[in-house]
């Protein structure tokens, strides 16, 4: 690696920064100098969020205290912050609730499906499940399976429809894969479960707000997602659940509390769910991360998902690139996708010594994660990592890993 492709790398960088439709939106999020390739895991904050949230605690908690359940829509604000992320995964109104974790949200999404699988044919018996996901989820299919009876069938998500038959309830599958960055393809998984004679559920965790998601478009039956990565809503902010309107009566779910009934106030004895997607709710919304989440999703606005796709696949077209020029060949391997198709919004290296070299790059302001037992993970944020963040990151990785870059902190040129 010589100086002058350096050169030819920044400005590169600067002409695609300059060329760059989404490159304003930066301003609408707070950042420093660090480069922030985290948003995988915890999305940066939008600069709106903390005067609204100063808000909601003076004036509606503070100052109008229970009458903010109705007067300032505390108690719908799961619909309503559904129908703000619904246009992000491709949802017609009326589909999405905001409520609980993920992991609760894959539960109760998981048994519903089963359930829907049985009403149909009770000799349905079989939970198929990525075998690589984000391990909660293999976590929760497993008690979900046994719960209702079923066998846990771990698989990659190639070789599922293989497995589908007249055995099979619900397949839970991820859209990206929070490791490799391998994006799935949903509308072949999803019409092969569906010809199966069984119920999909997708986890959206890594590309809801990284790229389009055509929930209805490919028929699918259920799906959740976290808001706290490329939704920005803040750690721990609430999931979302989806589910498709014509299953909605038949969503019979495994934690029916009382914000999922009919009629809540009447504090009857009996269970009757609520006859649309409020089903999905189970007890008092969690406000104060609910309103910040909506208040982080104005920085969509205007936003066309094609073109954040675009320019994610141009950011980590262009990391790998750079880490192609400034990392000593041989050093890291990438494990996500080259193909576009098979590509979320992130590029994991395989390193060896990657438990130790993320810590130095965090430490030189080049913020990625590492994940067990060897895998640097950049996330790449459309909104707001910029191409000059993207180079700026691969020079400081191949710095530390002995090639040519500026060491940051330890051996800075350039800061
Ligand atoms: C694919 C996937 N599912 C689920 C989760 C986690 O869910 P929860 O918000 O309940 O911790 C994550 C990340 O934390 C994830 O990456
Ligand atoms: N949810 C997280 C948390 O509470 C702390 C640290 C990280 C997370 C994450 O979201 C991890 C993330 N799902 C992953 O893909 O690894």
């Amino acid at each position: 690696m010589s100086e002058p492709r350096e050169a030819d790398l920044r400005v590169r960088a600067a002409a695609l920064d300059a060329a760059d439709g989404l490159a304003a939106k930066r301003k609408e999020f707070v950042l420093d100098a660090t480069v922030y390739l985290d948003g995988n895991s915890l999305g940066a904050l939008p600069a709106n969020v903390a005067g609204r949230v100063a808000d909601v605690v003076t004036r509606e908690w503070g100052g109008l205290r229970i009458r903010s359940w109705e007067e300032s829509g505390w108690w719908t604000a799961p619909e309503r912050v559904g129908e703000r992320i619904a246009p992000l995964i491709g949802a017609g109104p009326g589909q999405v609730v905001v409520s609980d974790s993920t992991s609760v949200n894959v539960f109760k999404a998981v048994v519903a499906a089963v359930r829907m699988a049985q009403a149909d044919d009770p000799a349905r018996d079989e939970v198929v499940v990525d075998a690589t996901t984000f391990p909660t989820d293999g976590y929760i299919a497993e008690s979900a399976a046994r719960l209702t009876g079923c066998r846990l069938v771990p698989a990659a998500p190639a070789d599922v429809p293989g497995l589908l038959g007249p055995r099979t309830a619900a397949v839970l599958l991820n859209h990206a894969d929070y490791q490799s960055g391998r994006l799935h393809d949903m509308a072949g998984l999803t019409a092969a479960v569906r010809a199966a004679g069984a119920r999909v559920v997708w986890d959206l965790c890594h590309t809801a707000g990284a790229l389009p998601v055509a929930l209805d478009e490919h028929g699918v039956d259920l799906a959740v997602g976290c808001t706290y990565k490329y939704l920005n809503g803040g750690p721990g902010s609430p999931s979302y659940l989806y589910v498709r309107r014509d299953l909605q009566s038949r969503f019979d779910s495994p934690l029916p509390g009382w914000n999922s009934h009919t009629d809540p106030f009447g504090m009857r004895p009996d269970y009757e769910p609520a006859a649309d997607v409020v089903r999905g709710r189970v007890g008092t919304p969690d406000i104060l991360s609910l309103l910040a989440l909506e208040a982080a999703l104005d920085v969509w606005d205007g936003v066309s998902l094609d073109d954040v796709r675009a320019k994610s696949l141009a950011l980590t077209d262009f990391f790998l690139e750079c880490v192609a020029a400034y990392v000593p060949e041989g050093r890291v391997e990438s494990v996500t996708p080259a193909a576009h198709a098979e590509r979320g919004s992130q590029i994991a290296l395989r390193c060896p010594d990657a438990r130790e070299v993320m810590p130095r790059l965090v430490a030189a302001g080049v913020v990625g994660d590492f994940r067990a037992p060897d895998v640097l993970r950049f996330g790449f944020t459309p909104l707001y990592v910029s191409f000059a963040d993207t180079e700026r990151a691969a020079r400081v990785l191949g710095g530390i890993l002995g090639g040519f870059g500026e060491l940051g902190p330890e051996g800075d040129r350039d800061t």
